[in-house]
């Protein structure tokens, strides 16, 4: 494996979830994998779960970790070629990406997108850049359209949680909140559940939610929330802001947030969510603190995935 951005760079799925299982069971089996290498890790934004499972994942097999949090200590950051910077921008990725390169040997960046500039956002500038200047294979710790890392972790929990010789139903649905969100978890899920192809895949969200179908194509889409849940075996929760008439909240119905009352007519459906969650907008208390919340699981499990996904790229340097 080249880089680790989507999908695209995984040629077998169920290998990678293997390998991330086998990490789960014996966590130090690698340990001198990564001896004398360093993985660099840059934060243009916030993070709690990728940050500290990337680094554990790395520890385990025996990489040294730095993290630099670059949206808040570094200099700002320019993207765009041929920029003339005498704005706000200090050094540009050509000039720093190269530096990076000669310091690490795997180089993790976490950047969110705009919501503002659709075809900027959806160009990946900013991962692309690195890969371009880096010299050295790039891990996504979350981009501006994908989320590959949380998508890897969704497989690996449903392949672990469910036992049954069927194809589990799986529900991304829709759900309120606060804020316009990004579009990665859902697109970034729905790509790798299509290509994983062993669900049967619907998507429900209100009317003008509509994602890119580049990343839904394979999914069947239900309007009905309710039909939709009908049973379901795993109920993904994630909010998104529009993509079509890009980064909105039109419809942020309530009614969408996902209770106990919903969850009914589901096969007791085990219930997910990439985190952090806004308690009682996206999902209730009462089903957070239930057995069929496996988000605790989803988490814990990003270590595996990152150390799959690291001593893939080691591998291949
Ligand atoms: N890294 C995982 C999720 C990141 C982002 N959530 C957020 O920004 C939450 C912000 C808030 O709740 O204020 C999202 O949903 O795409
Ligand atoms: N799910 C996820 O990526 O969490 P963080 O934003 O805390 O890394």
């Amino acid at each position: 494996m080249k880089n680790f951005i989507s999908v695209a760079d995984v040629d077998n799925i169920d290998a990678l979830v293997a390998k991330a299982l086998a990490f789960k069971k014996e966590a130090l089996k690698s340990q001198t994998l990564g001896a004398g290498k360093r993985l660099g890790l840059l934060f243009l934004n916030p993070s709690m779960r990728t940050r500290l499972s990337t680094q554990i994942a790395a520890e385990n097999l025996g990489m040294k970790v730095i993290v630099f949090n670059v949206g808040q200590d570094g200099w700002a950051l320019e993207f765009e070629d041929e920029a003339i910077m005498s704005g706000n921008t200090v050094e540009h990725v050509k000039d720093a990406a190269p530096i990076l390169g000669k310091y690490f040997d795997v180089l993790g960046i976490r950047t969110f997108p705009s919501l503002q500039n659709k075809v900027d956002d959806y160009s990946e500038l900013y991962i692309q850049q690195f890969m371009k200047y880096a010299g050295i294979p790039v891990l996504s710790l979350e981009s501006a359209t994908l989320h590959p890392l949380q998508s890897l972790t969704d497989i690996i929990t449903i392949q672990e949680t469910f036992r049954e010789q069927r194809r589990p139903r799986i529900v991304l649905t829709w759900a309120p909140h606060v804020k316009a969100l990004p579009q990665c978890v859902a697109n970034s899920f729905a790509q790798w559940v299509n290509a994983w192809g062993k669900a049967d895949f619907v998507i429900t969200h209100p009317e003008d939610y509509e994602l890119d179908e580049k990343f839904t194509q394979g999914a069947t889409y239900e309007p009905n929330q309710d039909k939709a849940l009908q049973g379901a075996d795993f109920v993904y929760v994630k909010n998104w802001s529009t993509y079509t008439d890009y980064g909105r909240i039109y419809n942020n119905d309530p009614a969408w947030m996902l209770t106990a009352k919903k969850l009914e007519p589901t096969n007791n459906a085990r219930v997910m969510h990439c985190l952090p969650v806004r308690r009682n907008v996206e999902l209730s208390d009462a089903i957070l603190d239930s057995a069929n919340s496996i988000v605790t699981q989803q988490a814990s499990n990003r270590v595996w995935a990152a150390q799959a996904v690291i001593s893939e790229l080691l591998g291949n340097k």
